[in-house]
């Protein structure tokens, strides 16, 4: 095995070749640029190039590997007897034809540095793993896997060993290092159960209810970096993408898939995502109209309320054409206007297919009297029956449609929304689309109506993270976002704070429209140490969701209850105490509670920002905390946060779950009762 100057010269071996890889890279954009004539490919190509050129040299100093593996010598090694792998972020080589310094951390190989454990060590005998400062490797730590001395390789030095698979200090030391800033990627030291996860194939549905903190997202992100290296081609012609519930945890989690090499995911919130139907948000429902649109009940109205607009039709089709005079009669028409209507296509497909089959009767007649029906003829003839289609299959503009059902829900809405319900959604006074005052909500519903109208594209892979919350109308435009891909679903049902959460995955799925998607829960909470993770947990018998408690893998950290009479400036002592320790720090507290504890520490000289900005001190409501963590958390009065919303012991569920090290909790009224 080899020592630590060995590594280092390694280390700077892989260092030597990225360089050259590098340049290669670099000069293969100008030849690119020189060889290829025809303007697209050359332009294709130039960009592929480029992109790599910029991917490697972003590289710089990060460490080139990680971890390596060992194999013994023996039949349980199979075709990697004796061999030894280095494991890192991308692949590195020298040379073509020669085997690869590095691995990619993806590659099928690496699947053992993961999985392998002493119960089944998969034909690895030593997996050792690399602690870096910066640039620099400092040391290493291995672990003996295999137990049968003919698959020990010979020379095992006891450098910094860690015993048989015990947690060794370089990955315990990684998982609770002070967190600072955005999100990283967790390649080093993805867990076995997390690794299933990861790489679990391209078209297996797979839905995880995870804890606080067991790395649900870490996973969701590292699984979309891994299927786009296993099914590139695939995946980049459909795309791959991740939704999240707000832009200030998309900025959190915005740098981990370009540093493991993946920029072409696209990153939105179901709200944005939306929006991409080009009407923006002008108001906000009152809560009760919210909850009656985006109830699953809506899908039928809306169908109702498009398809209401399709009349039978009364008269039959005539055009003249020269001296002829071309006719579909009343009861062929009708006949293929419901054919239409059975087959259930779009309804702007339908309307298609009523016109081209009028014109395919139009031209049987025309000729059988000998007639040439060319191209320019069928086009006439598709522009003369269009009036006498627009009377029975209008044209529709999905806004307008929501318009004037929101105008007057009663037609669609007869018999599936009570009175009370048609009245809370109903506009005051009817609207055109072009005036409308639409709210978040409305966008959903749009969206409905826009797929009813035309199908839209459907992604490769779909990746939805806090899936809890989303509405069954929500649900429902995410399916049809990837009614031809697979999804990735992660959630906690504790965690549901809207107030159509799910309560169950069952049904969450089915809205999804994969309800075959096996559902894996993760216990074990690699964020909140056990101290804060004991106080959380009490929560959850108060929360109807069923779930499983978390488990800390932490046993370090600090849990601090502290009554104070004046909020304000105990949340200002809290922080100068933080600010002495090391990490980020994050102050939560009730939405309307966050302008007055912002100038009380402004007044004391603490410079704040935003939950998306970057700086140490973080002043976060409530309701942006989720998905965020922060190395020492202040919650600010749990009382006010459990009162402000329904789901309030959820949401303080949430807020007491972000911390890493350090949790202290201020109040000043009793801290509710399910707390304990
Ligand atoms: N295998 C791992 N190695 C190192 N760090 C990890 C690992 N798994 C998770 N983490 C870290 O634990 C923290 C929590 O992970 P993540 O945010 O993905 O959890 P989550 O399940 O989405 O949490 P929540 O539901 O509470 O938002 C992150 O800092 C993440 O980097």
């Amino acid at each position: 095995m080899r020592g630590l100057e060995e590594e280092q010269a390694y280390a700077g071996r892989c260092r030597e070749a990225l360089r050259a890889m590098v340049a290669g890279a670099r000069e293969n954009v100008v030849v690119g640029e020189l060889t290829w004539g025809d303007r697209y490919t050359a332009e294709r190509l130039g960009y592929y190039l480029k992109s790599l050129a910029r991917e490697l040299a972003d590289e710089g100093d990060s460490p080139p590997f990680f971890g390596r593996i060992e194999y013994g010598v023996g039949a349980s090694a199979g075709e990697h007897s004796g061999q030894a792998y280095y494991l890192g972020r991308r692949h590195i080589s020298d040379a073509i034809g020669r085997p690869p310094l590095v691995i990619d951390w993806r590659a099928p190989v690496s699947t053992a540095f993961y999985r392998a454990g002493v119960r089944d060590p998969q034909g690895v005998a030593v997996r050792r793993r690399y602690g870096w400062s910066n640039a620099t490797l400092t040391g290493f730590e291995d672990e003996q896997l295999s137990r049968q001395s003919s698959d020990v390789p010979a020379e095992v030095p006891g450098v910094a060993g860690v015993g048989r698979g015990a947690v060794g200090g370089i990955l315990r030391a990684e998982i609770e290092r002070p967190r600072v800033g955005p999100m990283r990627d967790i390649v080093a030291t993805i867990q076995p159960e997390q690794d299933e996860l990861v790489r679990a194939e391209l078209e297996a549905s797979i839905c995880v209810q995870g804890a606080p903190g067991t790395g649900k997202t870490a996973v969701g992100l590292h699984r979309a970096a891994y299927l786009l290296y296993a099914h590139r081609a695939r995946l980049q012609r459909n795309g791959v993408l991740v939704l999240g519930p707000n832009r200030a945890f998309l900025h959190y989690i915005s740098a981990v898939l370009p540093t493991l090499g993946e920029v072409d995911v696209e990153q939105t919130t179901v709200d944005d995502l939306l929006i991409g139907e080009k009407l923006t948000v002008r108001a906000a429902d009152e809560p009760a109209a919210a909850l009656v649109k985006h109830d699953g009940r809506m899908a039928e109205i809306l169908q109702r309320a498009l398809y209401g607009r399709v009349r039978v039709p009364r008269e039959a089709v005539v055009v003249p054409d020269s001296s002829y005079r071309w006719r579909v009669n009343q009861y062929e028409f009708a006949q293929m206007v419901e054919d239409a209507r059975e087959e259930a296509t779009a309804y702007g497909i339908g309307r298609e297919r009523v016109i081209s089959r009028l014109v395919a009767a139009l031209q049987r007649q025309a000729e059988a009297r000998g007639q040439n029906c060319n191209g320019v003829w069928l086009r006439r003839m598709a522009r003369a029956v269009t009036p006498a289609v627009d009377e029975v299959w209008p044209a529709v503009k999905p806004a307008e449609v929501l318009a004037e059902f929101l105008s007057d829900p009663a037609p669609a809405a007869e018999g599936i929304l009570s009175q009370q319900e048609q009245l809370v959604i109903a506009w005051k006074r009817p609207r055109k689309a072009g005036s409308a005052l639409w709210t978040a909500a409305d966008l959903v519903l749009l969206d409905e109506v826009s797929a009813l109208v035309g199908r839209g594209e459907s992604y490769g892979h779909v990746i939805i993270d806090e899936a809890q919350d989303l509405s069954p109308m929500q649900c429902r435009a995410i399916a049809r976002r990837s009614e031809h891909g697979s999804i990735t679903v992660l959630g906690d049902l504790a965690q549901g704070t809207t107030p159509w959460a799910a309560g169950d995955w069952a049904q969450q799925l089915s809205h999804l429209g994969k309800p075959e998607a096996e559902v894996i829960a993760l216990t074990t909470g690699y964020r909140v140490p056990a101290a804060v993770v004991a106080i959380a947990n009490r929560l959850l018998a108060g929360l109807q969701a069923k779930v499983p408690a978390t488990r800390s893998f932490r046993t370090d950290g600090r849990l601090a209850l502290s009554h104070t009479d004046d909020l304000a400036a105990g949340c200002v002592d809290a922080v100068r105490g933080a600010l002495k320790e090391e990490g980020s720090i994050g102050v939560i507290a009730a939405d309307e509670a966050i302008a007055e504890l912002t100038a009380a520490l402004h007044a004391d000289g603490i410079e704040t920002v935003a939950p998306d900005g970057d700086g140490r001190v973080a002043l976060v409501p409530a309701s942006l905390a989720k998905g965020l963590e922060y190395d020492h958390v202040i919650a600010v009065e749990p009382a006010a946060i459990a009162e402000a919303e329904t789901r309030g012991l959820n949401r303080l569920y949430v807020v007491l779950t972000r911390a890493v090290s350090r949790l202290d909790v201020l109040y000043h009224r009793p801290l509710p009762a399910e707390l304990g």
